[in-house]
């Protein structure tokens, strides 16, 4: 189980209790003690790896790099310009699951990058809460054209994924619908700076909203 004590880091802005959640198996949830799992996705170039880190480093969380924790299979593929298929990918969104809810036990929240393409495997992640009830599942979709980001990961260097992944990236990818509503959207168009600015906004508006 989570661990209630010993957490050395902590959500900001600061946490208020709210008596009237509720989590989604129906159970009372302090959302003071609530644990948040922040999966930073979209497809190749987006920026998840930068803005992760960034997110992360600001609100004084770990952070999960998803790149690191593909089998060996995964990565020779992807270097070969061969795209993953579903099979390929449901052992390592597990693992991350795995990984990030590993971390929760010593921290208060934690950030993951996993570019997620697919609404079935936001949905993996997005069952968090049936192991540690007490835990918040927030997606940030980083989206801009592919055009935008083909550029960017041909800009890329010393990465396994080339800019040869990034059409077969659009092509799986199934943009979060409305229905999502544990997903903040950003748009990656502009700076660096910019998108790193909103990004910390939203997110930090949505922990508000969840206290
Ligand atoms: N908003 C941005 N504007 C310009 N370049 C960016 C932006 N965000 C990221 N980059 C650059 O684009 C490349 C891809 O970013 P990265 O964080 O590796 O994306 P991902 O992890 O989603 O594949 C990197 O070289 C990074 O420095
Ligand atoms: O930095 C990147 O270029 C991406 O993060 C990239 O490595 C990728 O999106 C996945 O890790 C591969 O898995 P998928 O094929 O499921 O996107």
């Amino acid at each position: 189980m989570l661990s209630h004590e010993n957490r050395p880091a902590t959500v900001q802005p600061a946490s208020k209790p709210a008596a009237d959640r509720l989590t989604p198996n129906g159970a009372p949830n302090d959302a003071a003690s609530s644990h948040h799992l922040f999966i930073v996705t979209g497809p190749a170039g987006c920026g998840k790896s930068t803005v992760g880190k960034f997110i992360a480093k600001n609100m004084n969380l770990p952070f999960i790099e998803g790149d690191e924790y593909h089998p060996r299979a995964n990565v020779e593929k992807m270097s070969r310009d061969i795209p993953l298929t579903d099979a390929d990918r449901w052992d390592w969104l597990t693992r991350l699951r795995e990984e990030s809810l590993q971390r929760l036990s010593a921290s208060q929240g934690v950030v993951v990058t996993c570019s997620a393409l697919k609404r079935k495997y936001r949905d993996v992640i997005r069952v968090a809460p049936y192991y540690f009830h007490d835990v918040l599942v927030h997606f940030i979709y980083l989206h801009a054209p592919e055009s935008v980001l083909l550029a960017r990961v041909q800009a890329r260097h010393g990465h396994y994924m080339g800019a040869g992944m990034v059409h077969s990236q659009f092509d799986a990818l199934e943009e979060p619908g409305d229905e999502e509503t544990d997903v903040i959207a950003v748009d990656v168009s502009g700076s660096v700076d910019e998108v790193e600015t909103t990004t910390l906004a939203s997110v930090q508006r949505a922990v508000l909203r969840d206290l």
